[in-house]
């Protein structure tokens, strides 16, 4: 048996729509394989009632199914699922990385991404890497058709998860299919920002590039107390807050010293809409880990 901790992620960082991501510190799930003459799937933790056990449903039985290898597959979830912050992701990257070295199979890291992106698949009929990369990979990363390019860095961050939930089908319904070309160049620029944040390990610049003209403002109206939030976290000392993923978590970059007044400030302002929420004070940090 192996057991694999695979961090939560957080995609898009506003202006890298489908193509941004970064592995977070923390919360992550912890994924047990053991081999088997044919896949079978348990769920427990964080939202296990919400997560199917047929291997045809779960983002984890692709994987055994695309690598050729059949397991029981034990998932702790320490990821809410529709949260987010990767969920189904996590659990697919776990599988991945879990099932290569259960079996002996010759894969790299990298090669394993399009593998693990099968499982995304499942859940929202696109198989998305901007989630699965950095969960395998770690630090930050760009997902594009040619590959992936990865960035270790360590950039601070506070990632608040309301109790209400957006799935990432919904939030895809109201992507803009037309954009404004000054939006696009607006983009570019941010995207440009945050890049070069990341590579020089500098908040301030990662939290500027964050700004999204073109598809958060559609998503945020999907999360109730979403501005309210975020003019919370700015005051608090964020330098820069947007969508997490499809949603309704809500992420700012900062420096490390101000994540705790960050998280209380987010969670006040969420309680003012009657939302209850938590707050993850957590980083960009390590892919999966192998125990
Ligand atoms: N192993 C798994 N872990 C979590 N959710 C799973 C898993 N397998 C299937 N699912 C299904 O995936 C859906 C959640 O995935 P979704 O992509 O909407 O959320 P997320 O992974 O938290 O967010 P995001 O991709 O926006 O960061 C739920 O319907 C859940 O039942
Ligand atoms: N890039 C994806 C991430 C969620 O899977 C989205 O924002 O829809």
């Amino acid at each position: 048996m192996l057991t694999v901790r695979a961090p939560a992620t957080s995609a898009n960082l506003g202006s890298g729509f489908d193509v941004f991501g970064v592995a977070l510190s923390r919360p992550a799930d912890i994924v047990r394989v053991s081999k088997a003459d044919e896949t079978t799937i348990e769920v427990t933790g964080t939202g296990s009632e919400y997560i199917p056990e047929d291997p045809e449903k779960n983002t984890v039985g692709a994987v055994a199914e695309a690598l050729d290898a059949p397991a029981h597959i034990e998932i702790d979830k320490g990821i809410r699922p529709a949260s987010g912050l990767g969920s189904s992701a996590a659990s697919a990257a776990a599988a991945a990385v879990g099932l290569r070295d259960l079996y002996d199979r010759d894969y790299t890291r990298e090669e394993l991404v399009p593998i693990a992106a099968e499982g995304e698949a499942v859940v929202s009929g696109e198989a998305h890497a901007d989630n699965v990369a950095p969960s395998i990979l770690g630090g930050f990363t760009v997902a594009t058709p040619d590959g992936i390019t990865q960035v270790d860095t360590s950039i601070p961050l506070v990632a608040c998860l309301p109790e209400t939930v957006v799935s990432t089908r919904d939030a895809r319904r109201v992507v803009p299919d037309r954009v404004d070309m000054n939006d696009v160049v607006e983009t570019v620029g941010n995207a440009a920002s945050l890049t070069v944040g990341m590579c020089r390990g500098d908040p301030e610049l990662v939290g500027r590039g964050m700004a999204d003209p073109m598809v958060t403002p559609a998503r945020a109206e999907l999360i109730d107390g979403y501005d309210a939030v975020c003019l919370a976290a700015r005051e608090a000392g964020a330098t820069g807050v947007t969508v997490s993923g499809a949603g309704p978590t809500v992420i700012a970059a900062c420096r490390a010293g101000d994540r705790r007044a960050i998280g209380s400030a987010m969670l006040d302002a969420f309680a003012e809409a009657d939302i209850t929420a938590r707050a993850f004070r957590t980083r960009v940090g390590e892919g999966a880990t192998v125990y």
